[in-house]
Order: C-alpha cells, then sequence, then structure tokens
C-alpha cells in the first residue's frame, strides 16, 4: 500500500481505519479470487456473469450487480443480475423487467458509449433516472464500468447499486475497474473456447464425414476389383479368395467338390460375324442364365474372356455331371436376334469331381491343380466335338 493509494482511498492509514483498510482489503481479494475461479468453459456466458457478480456480492457490501450486453445493434440489454438474497444456482432469476439501452442513453449507456466509468452518489436526484416509472427501483447510488475484450471490443456494461446515496467510495470505484478488467478477460477467454470447441466439432465432423467417404470409396474399389465390370459377376481375384475355404471345408468335413470349367464354343466367330458388342451382350446373357443355376453357397466368376468356372459346394459328381448337363442345356436353348438372323451358342464343358476320399489319396490339394484337371476335360469336351461335358478321369 502506498502514498498514492492511500490519498485515493481516502482512508485513515491509523487505528480502526487501518483495521477497516485491511478488511476492505481482504474482500476485495477475496473478490477477484471468486472471479478467478470461475471457469471460462461453462455453457453459457450468461452463467459465467452471474457467478462472477455472485462473487462480487459475496465479498463486497453492495446490494444489486447487474451485467448489460451489447449486441451488433449496439443495443445494451440486461442479461442478468443478482441482488444480496439471489444466489448465482437460482436459474429462475430474473430481472424485474427486462432493460435495455441505446448506447449513450442513461447512466449505463453513457459508460458503454464513452468506455469511462460512470458513477452516480445520488440517482434519486439525477435527472438521468427520472423516467423510471416505479421510484422505489431507483438505487441511492450506482457506478457503472464498461467491460471489455482483451482485444477493447466493448463486452458490456457492470452496475453495481446501493440503495444508500452516496455509499459507494474510490475504494469500490477501483476494485470494480480492476474486477471489470478480469472479467473481460474471463468472457474473452469463455468467447475464444468457445470458438474453439465449435471448431473441433465442425473439424470432427468434417473429418467424420471423410473416413465414410473414404471407407465407402474402400468398399466401392473391394468390390470393384473383386466383380468383372462387363457381367457383374465375381471375378478370378474373388475365386481364389474364396475357394480356400470351400477346399478347407472339404478336407476337414470331406464334403464333396465339383469344379466345372467352362468356355463358350466358337465365340471368337460370334464376335468376327456380329461384332464385338454383340459379343459383350452375349457375354452378359450367358453371365444371367449362370446365375440362375447355381446355389449362394456356390462359387461362380468369370475366370478370363469367354471362360467361367463353377464350383458346387457339397455336392457329389452324379449331381455335378446333371447339373453340367442342365447349364449346357440352358446356354444352347439361348438366343439373341441380329437383324432377321436368330443367333445361338454352345458352351464346352469341363468337370472334376473331389469325393469325399480324394484329399486323403492328394493330401497336397492344390486349387491350380484342380484346375487343370477340369481344363484337361474341358479341352477333352472340345476335341470331342464340343456342346459336351466330359469329367476328368485321372
Ligand atoms: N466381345 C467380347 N469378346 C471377348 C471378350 N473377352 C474375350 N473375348 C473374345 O473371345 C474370343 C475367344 O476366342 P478363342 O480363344 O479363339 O476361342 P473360341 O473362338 O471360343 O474357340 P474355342 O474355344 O476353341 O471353341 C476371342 O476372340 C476374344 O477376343 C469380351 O469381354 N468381349
Amino acid at each position: 500500500m502506498n502514498q498514492q493509494m492511500k490519498f485515493d482511498i481516502g482512508k485513515e492509514w491509523t487505528g480502526t481505519g487501518v483495521q477497516d483498510l485491511i478488511v476492505d482489503l481482504v474482500n476485495a481479494l477475496s473478490a477477484v479470487k471468486s472471479l478467478s475461479e470461475v471457469s471460462c468453459e461453462m455453457a453459457d456466458e450468461k452463467t459465467v456473469i452471474r457467478y462472477a457478480l455472485a462473487g462480487l456480492l459475496q465479498n463486497q457490501d453492495m446490494e444489486r450487480c447487474s451485467f448489460f450486453v451489447i449486441d451488433n445493434e449496439g443495443i445494451l440489454s440486461n442479461v442478468t443480475g443478482l441482488s444480496t438474497v439471489d444466489s448465482p444456482e437460482d436459474n429462475m432469476w430474473l430481472p424485474e423487467k427486462s432493460m435495455s439501452f441505446q448506447l449513450g442513453e442513461g447512466i449505463i449507456g453513457a459508460a458503454a458509449a464513452s468506455g469511462k466509468v460512470q458513477q452516480c452518489h445520488n440517482c434519486q436526484e439525477d435527472p438521468r433516472f427520472a423516467n423510471i416509472g416505479n421510484p422505489a427501483s431507483v438505487p441511492g447510488c450506482i457506478i457503472c464500468v464498461p467491460v471489455y475484450t482483451l482485444r477493447k471490443v466493448l463486452i458490456g456494461v457492470l452496475n453495481v447499486s446501493h440503495p444508500q446515496p452516496g455509499f459507494f467510495s474510490n475504494w469500490h470505484l477501483k476494485l470494480l475497474e480492476v474486477y471489470a478488467n478480469i472479467l473481460g478477460q474471463l468472457i474473452t477467454n469463455r468467447r475464444l473456447f468457445q470458438q474453439m470447441e465449435s471448431q473441433i466439432s465442425l473439424r470432427t465432423a468434417e473429418l467424420e464425414r471423410l473416413v465414410q467417404e473414404t471407407s465407402q470409396l474402400k468398399d466401392y474399389y473391394a468390390s470393384m476389383s473383386m466383380h468383372d465390370q462387363l457381367t457383374g459377376l465375381h471375378n478370378r481375384r474373388y475365386f481364389y479368395e474364396q475357394v480356400g475355404l470351400a477346399l478347407a471345408h472339404h478336407k476337414r468335413y470331406a464334403y464333396p467338390f465339383c469344379l466345372l470349367v467352362m468356355d463358350i464354343d466358337y465365340f471368337k466367330a460370334i464376335n468376327d460375324k456380329y461384332g464385338h458388342q454383340f459379343g459383350d451382350e452375349v457375354l452378359i446373357s450367358v453371365s444371367e442364365a449362370l446365375k440362375k443355376e447355381v446355389r449362394n453357397t456356390d462359387i461362380l466368376v468369370r475366370f478370363g474372356g469367354e471362360e467361367f468356372v463353377i464350383i458346387f459346394t457339397n455336392i457329389g459328381c452324379d449331381s455335378g455331371k446333371q447339373f453340367s448337363e442342365r447349364i449346357r442345356e440352358q446356354i444352347k436353348a439361348l438366343s439373341w436376334s441380329n437383324g432377321e438372323e436368330k443367333v445361338s451358342i454352345t458352351i464346352s464343358i469341363g468337370l472334376h469331381c473331389l469325393n469325399p476320399t480324394y484329399s486323403e489319396v492328394e493330401p497336397q490339394l492344390d486349387i491350380d491343380q484342380i484346375i487343370s484337371c477340369a481344363d484337361a476335360a474341358l479341352y477333352a469336351a472340345k476335341d470331342n466335338g464340343r456342346d459336351r461335358v466330359e469329367i476328368f478321369v485321372s
């Protein structure tokens, strides 16, 4: 405490004056301490201000505090207020009447417009309070302090009043200036915190959207890489991914297993005669017909070009041969129009059946070996005149 401060606050520096000063000082520090304990992470600004006002009332001899926030139109409206009978948790508390002032209007507007502390020692005799309808609600004295953000943007005006005219001293004035300064920093921090939070949640939402998009894209490309674009059937890559499981079941549970390699006969001639696009239509129709011949548990793929492969899981050789014959007939029954001309095709099929004991004979069962056995049967079918099913015999 220096001489200057002693002069400003107008207190005696001796006897009971010193004690009063110490009490005032402790109360002031307590008020500032309570303000420093208000969290800027609170959900709404009004609650922050309310707690700040409560700290002031609890530690100072003031009767009523209020805060007027300025909006974009320059209107000051009271967002919250407390009197010594209120508690900050009392969320039902509302100002007696919603009040607002324009910049420069009344003592609150004057504090906002000038950026300087305004003080009225006796409001009852001050013309600025003449318009207040209920004279009982006019305070004895009032101090209005403008509150700014750290960048000196006006937030609003802090007001404290007391019913007794002339109650406030320079001491109160000094304290309120300090208090308003810290309150401004607190509100600034809260606003920055909120901005940061909303930016984080925006970024998080954006990131989640991107993650979802990426995963959809990944699924799309994964599916693309497993499908033949022309026919929509699974492709060779899918075949090699799935066949392991079918073979494992065959080995472990002794399930029978039939593999068919199918090849359209003289397909080159179809392309040459009717064009590549016509050939594509034939491939699509053949695929559709093949789809109808398999169950969900079977594996059907376009193995390449005009070659298709089916694995009938848990199907014995007799049924495998029956199914192969049916497929051959279904494909033969298809027809396409090319102008007046009706076009039809045939298919050759090589079948390799693995009976339940096969894996005991061939413990190192390899899918490529199985395919080449079916391929050998297919070549036999081609050699024997096409439009046939041949079964591989070792
Ligand atoms: N339109 C079309 N043709 C294809 C496609 N993929 C392969 N081909 C054609 O299929 C034909 C296959 O001909 P080849 O391997 O000589 O066999 P093929 O004429 O069917 O004779 P065989 O198999 O001996 O009965 C070739 O002309 C390829 O160009 C495709 O996606 N679309």
